[in-house]
C-alpha cells in the first residue's frame, strides 16, 4: 500500500472524487490553510463548518483554483480529481471550473436574459450543438433547480428582475448547465429567506444524486440537514471529518466539541 503513488491510492478507492494531500494556503506571508488532508466522495454532500476566518472558503476555492484569481494566493499540496492533479500546467481552469461548478454566497446572474444565464457555459465549452439541443439544456437544468416552472414563461426576461430565492436557483441552473461532476457552494443560503433556503436545501439533497456536493456553511443546523460528512476546520487545520452524526453527536476533538456547543465561534 505505502509503494502506491498518490494517484493510484485514489484511482482504487473509486467513490473518492477529490483527494486533497498536505495542502498549504498562503496569503502573501500569511499561511490560512495548514497540512490539510481529506477525501472528498461522490455522490455525497460534504459541509464545511468552522468559526468565521478559519478557511473554509479557501480551502473550497482551492478545488476549482479561483483561489488562482488572487494575486497574492499561492496553493501548495497535492489536490486530485479523479486522480488528476488539477494543479498541473496541462489543466485548463476554465475547463475545470466547467466540472467543479461553483455557486457563491451572493446569487450573481449575470446581466442578461434567464435564458442566456443558463445557456453561457454550454454554449462557450461548446456542449450543445444546435439550438434545440441548447434548449434541452436550458430546460433540464432550470428544472433541475427547482425553477422551471416559475420562469419558463418569461425566459427572455432578465435574471437580474427575479427573487434573491430564484436568482440563486438560476445561479445553481447556470452551474449544473455544463454538467459538472462537483459542486461547490459557498454558503448558498446566506442572502435568502426562509422559505428560499428551505428549497435551496432540498434541491441540494436533490443533485447529490448526480453530482459530489461541497458547501460551506455557518449554520450547524443547515449541515446537519443537508449534509452526510462534516468537516471543522479551525485556525487553518482540517481539525475533524466524519459523518455529519458523529460529528454532531459524538465529536473526537474537545475543539470540535467547544463549536459545536457554541463554546468557540
Ligand atoms: N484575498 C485575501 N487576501 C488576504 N487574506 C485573505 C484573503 N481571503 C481570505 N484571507 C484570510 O485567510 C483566512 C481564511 O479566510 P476564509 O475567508 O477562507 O475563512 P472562512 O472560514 O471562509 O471565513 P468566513 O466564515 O468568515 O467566510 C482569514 O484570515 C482571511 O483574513
Amino acid at each position: 500500500m505505502n509503494d502506491m503513488t498518490l494517484t493510484e491510492r485514489a484511482l482504487e478507492a473509486t467513490e473518492i472524487k477529490f483527494a486533497a494531500r498536505d495542502v498549504q494556503v498562503y496569503y502573501g506571508t500569511s499561511r490560512a490553510i495548514k497540512d490539510v488532508n481529506i477525501d472528498i466522495l461522490d455522490k455525497t454532500v460534504t459541509a464545511f463548518i468552522g468559526p468565521s476566518g478559519c478557511g473554509k472558503s479557501t480551502f473550497l476555492r482551492c478545488l476549482n483554483r479561483m483561489n488562482d484569481t488572487i494575486d497574492v494566493c499561492r496553493v501548495e499540496g497535492d489536490i486530485l480529481l479523479d486522480g488528476e492533479d488539477i494543479y498541473d500546467k496541462k489543466v485548463d481552469p476554465v475547463q475545470l471550473r466547467a466540472k467543479v461548478g461553483m455557486v457563491f454566497q451572493k446569487p450573481n446572474p449575470f446581466p442578461k436574459s434567464i435564458y442566456d444565464n443558463v445557456a453561457y457555459g454550454p454554449k462557450i465549452h461548446g456542449l450543445t450543438r444546435n439550438k434545440a439541443e441548447l434548449d434541452e439544456v436550458v430546460e433540464s437544468s432550470l428544472r433541475k433547480a427547482a425553477l422551471w416552472n416559475e420562469v419558463k414563461d418569461r425566459l427572455d426576461s432578465p435574471g437580474t428582475g427575479l427573487s434573491g430565492g430564484q436568482q440563486q436557483r438560476l445561479c445553481i441552473a447556470r452551474a449544473v448547465a455544463t454538467s459538472p461532476e462537483v459542486l461547490l457552494m459557498d454558503e448558498p443560503c446566506s442572502a435568502l429567506d426562509p422559505i428560499a433556503t428551505a428549497q435551496v436545501e432540498e434541491l441540494i439533497d436533490e443533485l447529490r444524486g448526480n453530482f459530489s456536493v461541497v458547501i460551506v456553511t455557518h449554520s450547524m443546523q443547515q449541515a446537519a440537514r443537508v449534509s452526510q460528512r462534516t468537516a471543522f476546520f479551525h485556525l487553518g487545520n482540517l481539525v475533524e471529518l466524519g459523518d455529519t452524526t458523529q460529528i454532531f453527536t459524538n465529536p473526537k476533538d474537545p475543539r470540535t466539541e467547544s463549536y459545536i456547543t457554541g463554546r468557540i465561534g
